[in-house]
């Protein structure tokens, strides 16, 4: 895949994101505000608009046992298990396979009262981030998300407003290793989910009605997509 034309910016793009994913929000440039908290899951937001559209960044932050991060990884970028965990997705069509862990998606959202229906063309990667130079590095698994434009395929022609996005699902793997070399079981397992995404509404909508709908959405998904995951994978083998 890598003679696709798209490839270099898929490169670019999933390193940048990657790096932007390993930043703590204690040492990231900019004010993150703590704006939603549930158990292991802390969701943060910057204030950020561009041309009056709000387009706050978001970075959530979340614990869960049991599950890795190739698995949470492969639940996500998989689209035939998209619908059953994405609640505000109408219908998610795969355009074209890039690659074998690379696919262009054409996904039209639900309408979110008062706003507008929103549709999204972009690319997403998955990608096994190899360990640094001594073994114990991290065990880090990616999905990248990211909007493209698509001459054949133009924004804003029929009933959706064309949003833009950029996602990155970064998860890290531990494994408590049990005792006197008994086998791992899910219960030695904690994945650390770090999910970015900013979203550009494509149409101007009210900040303050954005905000609203920001504020109920992201928690609601994240807290349905990791306990899809974990239901799906608790009597599955592991999948490292
Ligand atoms: O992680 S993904 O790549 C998973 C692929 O399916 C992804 C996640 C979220 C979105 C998304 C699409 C539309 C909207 C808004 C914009 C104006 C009106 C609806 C929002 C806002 C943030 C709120 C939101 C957050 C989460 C879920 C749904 N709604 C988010 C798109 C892709």
């Amino acid at each position: 895949h890598h003679g696709h034309h798209m490839w270099p910016e898929i490169e670019r793009v999933t390193m940048e994101q990657i790096h932007y994913a390993r930043l703590s929000v204690e040492d990231s440039v900019g004010v993150w505000q703590l704006f939603a908290e549930e158990g292991e899951m802390k969701m943060y937001r910057r204030e950020e608009e561009v041309n009056g559209m709000v387009i706050d960044p978001l970075k959530a932050c979340h614990v869960v046992k049991g599950v890795t991060g190739h698995e949470v990884c492969e639940y996500f970028f998989n689209p035939q298990y998209r619908l059953e965990w994405e609640a505000t997705v109408e219908t998610t069509t795969v355009l074209e396979k890039i690659a074998d862990d690379t696919l262009l998606f054409l996904q039209v959202h639900k309408r979110i009262w008062p706003a507008s229906q929103r549709d999204a063309l972009f690319w997403s990667h998955m990608r096994h981030v190899p360990d640094d130079k001594d073994q114990d590095g991290p065990d880090i698994w990616v999905v990248c998300n990211n909007s493209v434009d698509i001459p054949d395929l133009p924004a804003n022609t029929g009933k959706c407003v064309r949003l833009y996005l950029t996602v990155c699902l970064m998860c890290q793997t531990f494994v408590d290793p049990p005792k006197d070399g008994a086998k791992v079981t899910r219960n030695d397992l904690t994945c650390k989910i770090t999910y970015c995404s900013v979203v550009n509404p494509g149409g101007w909508a009210p900040p303050a009605v954005l905000r609203a709908v920001y504020k109920r959405e992201y928690p609601k998904f994240l807290k349905r997509f990791t306990n899809y995951v974990i239901d799906q994978c608790q009597d599955k083998p592991i999948l490292f």
